[in-house]
Protein backbone atom coordinates (compact mmCIF):
# COMPACT_ATOMS: atom_id res chain seq x y z
CA UNK A 1 0.00 0.00 0.00
CA UNK A 2 1.05 3.74 -0.86
CA UNK A 3 -0.93 6.65 0.06
CA UNK A 4 -0.78 10.66 0.16
CA UNK A 5 -2.90 11.89 2.85
CA UNK A 6 -3.46 15.88 2.40
CA UNK A 7 0.36 16.09 1.39
CA UNK A 8 2.32 19.69 0.91
CA UNK A 9 5.70 20.07 -0.23
CA UNK A 10 7.39 23.44 -0.79
CA UNK A 11 11.29 24.48 -1.42
CA UNK A 12 13.12 27.57 -0.01
CA UNK A 13 14.19 29.96 -2.75
CA UNK A 14 17.50 31.33 -2.38
CA UNK A 15 16.04 34.41 -2.33
CA UNK A 16 14.31 33.46 1.11
CA UNK A 17 10.85 32.81 -0.32
CA UNK A 18 9.46 29.79 -0.67
CA UNK A 19 7.54 27.50 -3.39
CA UNK A 20 4.97 25.14 -2.88
CA UNK A 21 5.39 22.31 -4.91
CA UNK A 22 2.40 20.30 -4.18
CA UNK A 23 -0.57 21.17 -2.10
CA UNK A 24 -2.63 19.27 -0.02
CA UNK A 25 -2.39 16.22 -2.12
CA UNK A 26 -3.93 12.84 -1.01
CA UNK A 27 -3.91 9.59 -3.58
CA UNK A 28 -4.16 5.53 -2.48
CA UNK A 29 -2.43 2.77 -4.30
CA UNK A 30 -3.51 -0.75 -3.30
CA UNK A 31 -0.66 -3.74 -3.21
CA UNK A 32 -2.04 -4.80 -6.51
CA UNK A 33 -1.88 -1.32 -8.37
CA UNK A 34 0.41 0.02 -10.98
CA UNK A 35 -0.26 3.65 -11.58
CA UNK A 36 1.24 6.25 -13.85
CA UNK A 37 2.61 10.09 -12.16
CA UNK A 38 2.70 12.19 -14.83
CA UNK A 39 2.83 15.85 -15.59
CA UNK A 40 4.91 18.17 -17.20
CA UNK A 41 7.92 19.16 -15.71
CA UNK A 42 8.69 20.75 -12.89
CA UNK A 43 5.67 19.50 -11.35
CA UNK A 44 6.82 17.74 -8.93
CA UNK A 45 6.62 13.79 -9.90
CA UNK A 46 10.17 12.89 -8.29
CA UNK A 47 9.30 15.06 -5.32
CA UNK A 48 6.55 12.58 -4.85
CA UNK A 49 8.59 9.33 -5.67
CA UNK A 50 11.23 10.69 -2.84
CA UNK A 51 8.23 11.63 -0.24
CA UNK A 52 7.96 7.76 -0.61
CA UNK A 53 11.67 6.46 -0.01
CA UNK A 54 11.82 9.12 2.21
CA UNK A 55 14.67 11.20 0.97
CA UNK A 56 12.88 14.03 2.16
CA UNK A 57 9.53 14.56 4.16
CA UNK A 58 6.42 16.24 3.56
CA UNK A 59 5.69 19.93 5.16
CA UNK A 60 2.20 19.14 6.17
CA UNK A 61 0.49 15.75 5.83
CA UNK A 62 1.57 11.90 5.54
CA UNK A 63 3.18 9.72 2.83
CA UNK A 64 3.22 6.25 3.31
CA UNK A 65 4.28 3.10 1.68
CA UNK A 66 3.92 -0.26 3.09
CA UNK A 67 4.06 -0.01 6.74
CA UNK A 68 6.41 2.63 6.99
CA UNK A 69 4.75 6.35 7.68
CA UNK A 70 6.78 9.89 7.01
CA UNK A 71 5.15 10.90 10.67
CA UNK A 72 6.17 7.83 12.60
CA UNK A 73 9.08 6.43 11.20
CA UNK A 74 12.57 6.68 12.90
CA UNK A 75 15.41 7.75 10.93
CA UNK A 76 17.41 4.42 11.80
CA UNK A 77 14.63 2.61 10.10
CA UNK A 78 14.81 4.15 7.10
CA UNK A 79 17.50 1.94 5.64
CA UNK A 80 15.17 -1.17 6.60
CA UNK A 81 12.98 1.11 4.22
CA UNK A 82 14.93 1.39 1.33
CA UNK A 83 15.92 -2.57 1.56
CA UNK A 84 12.35 -3.34 1.10
CA UNK A 85 11.62 -1.14 -1.94
CA UNK A 86 12.84 -0.91 -5.15
CA UNK A 87 13.96 2.28 -7.17
CA UNK A 88 15.13 2.59 -10.62
CA UNK A 89 15.78 6.48 -12.16
CA UNK A 90 15.95 7.74 -15.14
CA UNK A 91 20.28 7.71 -15.10
CA UNK A 92 21.08 4.53 -15.27
CA UNK A 93 23.78 5.43 -12.59
CA UNK A 94 26.01 2.16 -12.88
CA UNK A 95 29.25 1.60 -11.82
CA UNK A 96 31.10 1.99 -14.81
CA UNK A 97 34.08 -0.16 -13.96
CA UNK A 98 32.17 -3.01 -12.68
CA UNK A 99 29.98 -5.68 -14.72
CA UNK A 100 26.36 -6.22 -14.92
CA UNK A 101 26.86 -8.77 -12.49
CA UNK A 102 28.88 -6.90 -10.24
CA UNK A 103 26.83 -4.09 -10.58
CA UNK A 104 23.56 -6.48 -9.22
CA UNK A 105 25.83 -7.74 -6.42
CA UNK A 106 27.10 -5.25 -4.94
CA UNK A 107 23.87 -3.17 -4.07
CA UNK A 108 23.29 -6.71 -2.15
CA UNK A 109 26.83 -7.23 -0.54
CA UNK A 110 25.82 -3.68 0.88
CA UNK A 111 22.79 -4.99 2.64
CA UNK A 112 24.88 -7.53 4.01
CA UNK A 113 24.05 -10.72 2.36
CA UNK A 114 26.17 -13.88 2.42
CA UNK A 115 28.21 -14.80 -1.09
CA UNK A 116 26.14 -17.98 -1.61
CA UNK A 117 22.85 -15.72 -1.34
CA UNK A 118 24.14 -12.74 -3.55
CA UNK A 119 25.11 -14.98 -6.58
CA UNK A 120 21.65 -16.69 -6.56
CA UNK A 121 19.71 -13.31 -5.95
CA UNK A 122 21.79 -11.76 -8.90
CA UNK A 123 21.48 -14.24 -11.15
CA UNK A 124 17.65 -14.93 -10.68
CA UNK A 125 17.34 -10.60 -11.41
CA UNK A 126 19.58 -10.72 -14.79
CA UNK A 127 17.66 -13.84 -15.49
CA UNK A 128 14.33 -11.97 -14.97
CA UNK A 129 15.11 -8.63 -16.87
CA UNK A 130 16.48 -11.03 -19.98
CA UNK A 131 20.11 -10.07 -19.48
CA UNK A 132 21.84 -13.19 -17.95
CA UNK A 133 23.77 -13.77 -21.05
CA UNK A 134 25.82 -10.30 -20.81
CA UNK A 135 26.50 -10.90 -17.02
CA UNK A 136 30.63 -10.25 -17.96
CA UNK A 137 29.80 -6.82 -19.95
CA UNK A 138 30.77 -3.70 -18.57
CA UNK A 139 28.28 -0.66 -18.71
CA UNK A 140 29.74 0.70 -21.72
CA UNK A 141 29.71 -2.79 -23.81
CA UNK A 142 26.00 -2.34 -23.01
CA UNK A 143 23.28 -0.18 -25.09
CA UNK A 144 21.15 1.83 -23.39
CA UNK A 145 18.31 -0.74 -22.90
CA UNK A 146 20.63 -3.06 -21.94
CA UNK A 147 22.10 -0.80 -19.25
CA UNK A 148 18.60 0.01 -17.72
CA UNK A 149 17.58 -4.04 -17.62
CA UNK A 150 20.67 -4.04 -15.39
CA UNK A 151 19.05 -1.15 -13.32
CA UNK A 152 15.75 -2.61 -13.01
CA UNK A 153 17.93 -6.43 -12.06
CA UNK A 154 19.82 -4.39 -9.34
CA UNK A 155 15.97 -2.90 -8.23
CA UNK A 156 14.41 -6.13 -8.15
CA UNK A 157 16.90 -8.24 -6.66
CA UNK A 158 16.10 -7.88 -3.21
CA UNK A 159 12.66 -9.09 -4.07
CA UNK A 160 10.87 -5.93 -3.05
CA UNK A 161 7.03 -5.71 -2.77
CA UNK A 162 7.06 -2.52 -4.94
CA UNK A 163 9.13 -0.80 -7.88
CA UNK A 164 9.23 3.01 -7.83
CA UNK A 165 10.97 4.52 -11.26
CA UNK A 166 11.23 8.08 -12.05
CA UNK A 167 11.28 8.18 -15.62
CA UNK A 168 12.48 4.84 -16.10
CA UNK A 169 12.36 5.11 -20.38
CA UNK A 170 13.65 8.92 -20.46
CA UNK A 171 16.76 8.40 -22.00
CA UNK A 172 15.34 5.63 -24.69
CA UNK A 173 14.16 5.74 -28.31
CA UNK A 174 10.61 4.72 -28.25
CA UNK A 175 11.32 1.03 -29.37
CA UNK A 176 13.41 0.39 -26.70
CA UNK A 177 11.36 2.40 -24.26
CA UNK A 178 8.69 -0.25 -25.28
CA UNK A 179 10.60 -2.99 -24.59
CA UNK A 180 11.38 -1.37 -20.89
CA UNK A 181 7.60 -0.64 -20.18
CA UNK A 182 6.83 -4.14 -21.30
CA UNK A 183 9.18 -5.62 -18.81
CA UNK A 184 8.07 -3.62 -16.29
CA UNK A 185 4.20 -4.54 -16.87
CA UNK A 186 5.38 -8.26 -16.69
CA UNK A 187 7.30 -7.48 -13.33
CA UNK A 188 3.79 -5.75 -12.16
CA UNK A 189 1.68 -8.93 -13.36
CA UNK A 190 3.96 -11.19 -11.44
CA UNK A 191 3.07 -9.25 -8.42
CA UNK A 192 5.02 -6.42 -7.75
CA UNK A 193 3.11 -2.80 -6.98
CA UNK A 194 4.62 -0.07 -9.85
CA UNK A 195 4.59 3.25 -9.22
CA UNK A 196 6.29 5.49 -12.31
CA UNK A 197 6.57 9.14 -13.08
CA UNK A 198 6.79 9.96 -16.76
CA UNK A 199 6.70 12.28 -19.74
CA UNK A 200 5.57 9.88 -21.65
CA UNK A 201 2.09 9.89 -23.02
CA UNK A 202 2.61 7.19 -25.25
CA UNK A 203 3.42 4.87 -23.03
CA UNK A 204 0.59 5.65 -20.83
CA UNK A 205 -1.82 5.24 -24.05
CA UNK A 206 -0.22 2.14 -25.10
CA UNK A 207 0.42 0.10 -21.48
CA UNK A 208 -2.67 1.88 -19.71
CA UNK A 209 -3.09 1.50 -15.68
CA UNK A 210 -3.72 4.00 -13.22
CA UNK A 211 -3.09 7.50 -14.04
CA UNK A 212 -2.61 10.25 -11.83
CA UNK A 213 -1.36 13.71 -13.38
CA UNK A 214 0.18 16.94 -11.06
CA UNK A 215 -0.95 20.02 -12.15
CA UNK A 216 -0.94 23.36 -10.40
CA UNK A 217 0.47 21.90 -7.59
CA UNK A 218 -2.63 19.76 -7.40
CA UNK A 219 -2.70 15.88 -7.67
CA UNK A 220 -5.68 14.39 -9.75
CA UNK A 221 -6.75 10.77 -11.14
CA UNK A 222 -7.30 10.73 -14.95
CA UNK A 223 -8.35 8.08 -16.99
CA UNK A 224 -5.26 7.58 -19.29
CA UNK A 225 -7.52 7.18 -22.43
CA UNK A 226 -8.16 10.80 -22.27
CA UNK A 227 -4.42 11.55 -22.98
N1 LIG B 1 16.08 20.26 -3.27
C1 LIG B 1 15.38 21.21 -3.91
N2 LIG B 1 15.53 22.52 -3.62
C2 LIG B 1 14.80 23.46 -4.24
N3 LIG B 1 13.88 23.20 -5.19
C3 LIG B 1 13.70 21.93 -5.53
C4 LIG B 1 14.42 20.87 -4.92
N4 LIG B 1 14.02 19.70 -5.48
C5 LIG B 1 13.08 20.03 -6.39
N5 LIG B 1 12.88 21.36 -6.41
C6 LIG B 1 11.93 22.07 -7.27
O1 LIG B 1 10.66 21.49 -7.10
C7 LIG B 1 9.96 21.44 -8.33
C8 LIG B 1 9.54 20.03 -8.62
O2 LIG B 1 10.69 19.26 -8.95
P1 LIG B 1 10.58 17.73 -9.37
O3 LIG B 1 11.96 17.28 -9.71
O4 LIG B 1 9.85 16.99 -8.32
O5 LIG B 1 9.68 17.83 -10.68
P2 LIG B 1 9.42 16.74 -11.79
O6 LIG B 1 7.96 16.79 -12.09
O7 LIG B 1 9.97 15.42 -11.37
O8 LIG B 1 10.25 17.33 -13.00
P3 LIG B 1 10.97 16.56 -14.22
O9 LIG B 1 9.88 15.99 -15.04
O10 LIG B 1 11.70 17.67 -14.92
O11 LIG B 1 11.89 15.54 -13.63
C9 LIG B 1 10.89 22.03 -9.38
O12 LIG B 1 10.54 23.39 -9.57
C10 LIG B 1 12.25 21.92 -8.74
O13 LIG B 1 13.09 22.95 -9.19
Amino acid sequence: MISFNNVSVSFDLPNGESRTVVENVSMDLDRSDMAYLIGPTGSGKSTLLRLLYMDRFPDEGVAQIGDYRSDLIDRSEIPYLRRSIGVVFQDFQLLPDRSAYDNVAFALYATGKKRSEVKSRTMKALTRVGLNHKRSNFPHELSGGEQQRVVIARAIANDPWVLLADEPTGNLDPVVADEIQELLVSLHRQGMTLMMATHDYRLVKKYPARTFALMNRQLIEIDPESL
